[in-house]
């Protein structure tokens, strides 16, 4: 359904896709979440300290599906049309249920996001996390765990980077600083919350 025009050299498990959503129908969401969308910056305590997390964040998901993400406990907001929309459109290419969207809103080059995995155990053993991209092209790293191998790719405006099968168990991922970005971006994570 999607297709695949650039194709970096990437570990087992992670897949670009580019484009997903057309240029402008890209950027018509872009402005519709950053001015729609109730953004938070909650503080998390690193080394026993609070600090806020470098980017704007919000939750959105099916009532009733808490998120245990980086400490927090995150209470879903509602789902609004457009990406419910961009929820069934997934559901239908990856044929398999979306029911939380994570979203990150990086104001600009300086807004990051720490290496991490999404193996939390609420997404279940495998998941299937599809990551839309809208706005400033940042970096994204790759690093695998063991070797210490690192890939980088950069996450353009209407693109999707599919993660599925071990990449959370064998990789770590994450949004370097990029000084120089003065742009803002916001990112989807699609993600499908299991019972525990
Ligand atoms: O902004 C990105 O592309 C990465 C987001 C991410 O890794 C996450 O939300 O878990
Ligand atoms: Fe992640």
């Amino acid at each position: 359904m999607f297709e695949l025009s650039q194709k970096p050299d990437l570990p087992n498990g992670f897949q670009y896709l580019m484009p997903v959503i057309s240029t402008q129908k890209a950027w018509s969401l872009f402005d519709f979440l950053r001015l729609n969308i109730n953004w938070q910056q909650p503080s998390i305590q690193v080394y026993g300290k609070f600090h806020p997390i470098p980017r704007l964040q919000c939750y959105i998901a099916d009532s009733g599906l808490n998120y245990q993400y980086s400490a927090l406990n995150l209470l879903p907001d509602a789902w609004n049309e457009p990406l419910f929309a961009m929820r069934q459109r997934l559901q239908t290419a990856f044929k398999q249920p979306f029911n939380a969207v994570l979203l990150n809103y990086y104001r600009n080059g300086l807004d990051c996001m720490g290496w991490h995995s999404d193996d939390e155990p609420e997404l279940g053993d495998h998941p299937t996390i599809v990551s839309v991209s809208l706005g400033a092209a940042r970096k994204f790293a790759i690093k695998d765990r063991e070797t210490a191998s690192q890939w980088q790719l950069y996450l353009e405006h209407g693109s999707a980077l599919v993660m599925t099968g071990m990449s959370q168990q064998l990789y770590v991922h994450s949004l370097p600083k990029q000084r120089k970005v003065g742009e803002g971006r916001i990112n989807l994570t699609f993600r499908n919350i299991v019972n525990k």
